[in-house]
């Protein structure tokens, strides 16, 4: 290669001895390469032995590998959630605050929703001061796109038919709290006066923003239009009432959020997200991993490549979605897709063997449906006249659950069933425990038959 050519060359130039180098110059030169070089070497060696050492490690402990499956928004993520506050409470602790930024988006996305449907029933025209607040809440709501992107770490997710009706959604990838963790290095707690610097600038621009509009918020959420809204046409997340109702505390301007508050965060999963936990189990140690998956229908089939080395599936079932529609078809009934996706669990021939756990969810806000008078067999014809109350409603989905596993199952599988809000602590760690327990046992079984 000319020389002229490797000048060209930025990254090649910057490595060549200057043209005009004295032997003592080359001397150092060399040393000072030879240096760089023993460095670099050690730090391939450190990463070398870092790894074998994972791999001793891994081999030493059996590997359990458990599935999370469940359509969108059946509470994949939540459980998740509730596993890493049972094995590994410390590190909940560590990453709430990388959820504030999503409790802002959550709030702002209720507010455009609230405000969308109002504009559809013509509402502003009739109650000027709903006109009002629209007035002082829009500039609020017209942060939702930003935001998104930040949460989402620039990733711009449209028309891939499983975006919300009130437009942007963010997405959760791996390792976005590492990424989130990296550009806040000082946390509020701190009293870092720098702080406000390390703050992406949609984030900041949310919070300052929810503070000023607290009220106006306040009184969005409890205007008697809105609250007969939310508990008929109008589809709002199950957290949306939540956070709504908590606004006072979350524009407080140190405000971090609570372990409950990241329970109620919503976030879709994007693609598969893995998750390790080295826990003792029956006596034994023991890596657990758990896969938690997007569950809207255009992420599915990234499901299929965990089928073939997974141990355990526990699928999500959210009861409560009995009046909701699917936002990827808004013509599938969300309990009809719940089941159609179980028949095709139950029947798949590489998953015939797998421990299978089936939670039954969300019967906090199917209760309170309920008790609000919705009435299943205006949603599910073959309902019928049933008594629209919680016992008759749940063992009749329960059935139909149980009833598509007895049709599709082949082999010598059993079906655990558990009825659960995981967003309630103390219930879901009691099921954690029992269905962990079991699992193992099965692994173990399996194991001796090998
Ligand atoms: N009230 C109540 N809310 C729940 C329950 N389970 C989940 N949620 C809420 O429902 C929303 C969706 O839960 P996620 O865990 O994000 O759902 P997901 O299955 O991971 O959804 P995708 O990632 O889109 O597949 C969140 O706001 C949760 O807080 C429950 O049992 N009761
Ligand atoms: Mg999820």
């Amino acid at each position: 290669m000319l020389r002229h050519d490797v000048l060209e060359d930025p990254l090649t130039a910057a490595l060549q001895p200057p043209l005009d180098e004295t032997p003592e110059e080359k001397t150092k030169r060399l040393k000072r390469e030879i240096k760089a070089k023993r460095v670099s070497d050690g730090i391939d060696v450190a990463l070398r032995a870092e790894r074998d050492e994972l791999k001793r490690r891994r081999a030493q402990r059996p590997e359990v590998k458990l599935l999370l499956l469940g359509q969108a928004s059946s509470g994949k993520s939540t459980l998740l959630k509730q596993f890493q506050l049972y094995y590994a409470p410390d590190m909940v602790d560590a990453q709430r605050s990388s959820w504030r930024p999503v409790v802002y988006f959550n709030i702002i996305k209720a507010i455009a929703g609230i405000l969308d449907a109002l504009e559809q029933v013509a509402y502003f025209d009739s109650h000027p001061e709903l006109a009002q607040l629209r007035m002082t809440l829009l500039p609020l709501a017209d942060l939702e796109p930003a935001l998104a992107v930040q949460i989402s770490g620039g990733v711009y997710v449209t028309g891939t038919g499983t975006s919300s009706p009130y437009g942007q959604d963010a997405y959760v990838r791996p390792g976005w709290q590492t990424l989130a963790k990296g550009k806040m290095k000082s946390s509020r707690t701190t009293g870092d006066s720098a702080y406000s610097s390390h703050i992406p600038a949609a984030e900041e621009t949310a919070a300052w923003r929810i503070a000023a509009c607290k009220d106006d918020i306040h009184a969005l959420w409890l205007h008697p239009a809105v609250q007969a809204l939310s508990k008929k046409q109008l589809q709002l997340e199950d957290s949306a009432a939540f956070f709504l109702e908590s606004i006072q505390r979350i524009a407080w301007p140190d405000y971090v959020p609570s372990v409950d508050d990241v329970l109620h965060v919503r976030l879709q999963t994007l693609g598969v997200t893995e998750h390790q936990f080295e826990v003792s189990l029956l006596g034994k140690n023991v890596n657990l991993c758990l896969y938690d998956v997007g569950g809207a229908r255009g992420h599915r089939p990234k499901w299929v490549p965990y089928f073939d080395s997974a141990h355990a599936i526990i699928f999500l079932a959210p009861l409560s979605a009995y009046d909701q529609y699917l936002e990827e078809d808004r013509r599938t009934n969300r309990i009809d897709d719940s089941l159609q996706l179980w028949t095709e669990i139950c029947k798949n021939q590489v998953l015939k063997n797998l421990h299978l756990v089936l939670f039954l969810n969300k019967t906090d806000v199917l209760k309170a449906k309920l008790a609000a008078g919705i009435k299943v067999k205006k949603y599910i014809t073959s309902f019928g006249d049933r008594p629209n109350e919680y016992t008759e409603v749940s063992q009749y989905f329960r059935a139909h659950f149980l009833q598509v596993h007895r049709r599709n199952v082949t082999g010598r599988r059993v079906l655990y069933t558990h009825f659960t809000s995981v967003i309630d602590t103390k219930a879901t760690q009691t099921i954690i425990v029992n269905v962990a327990d079991s699992i193992m046992r099965d692994y173990f079984a399996e194991a001796r038959l090998v």
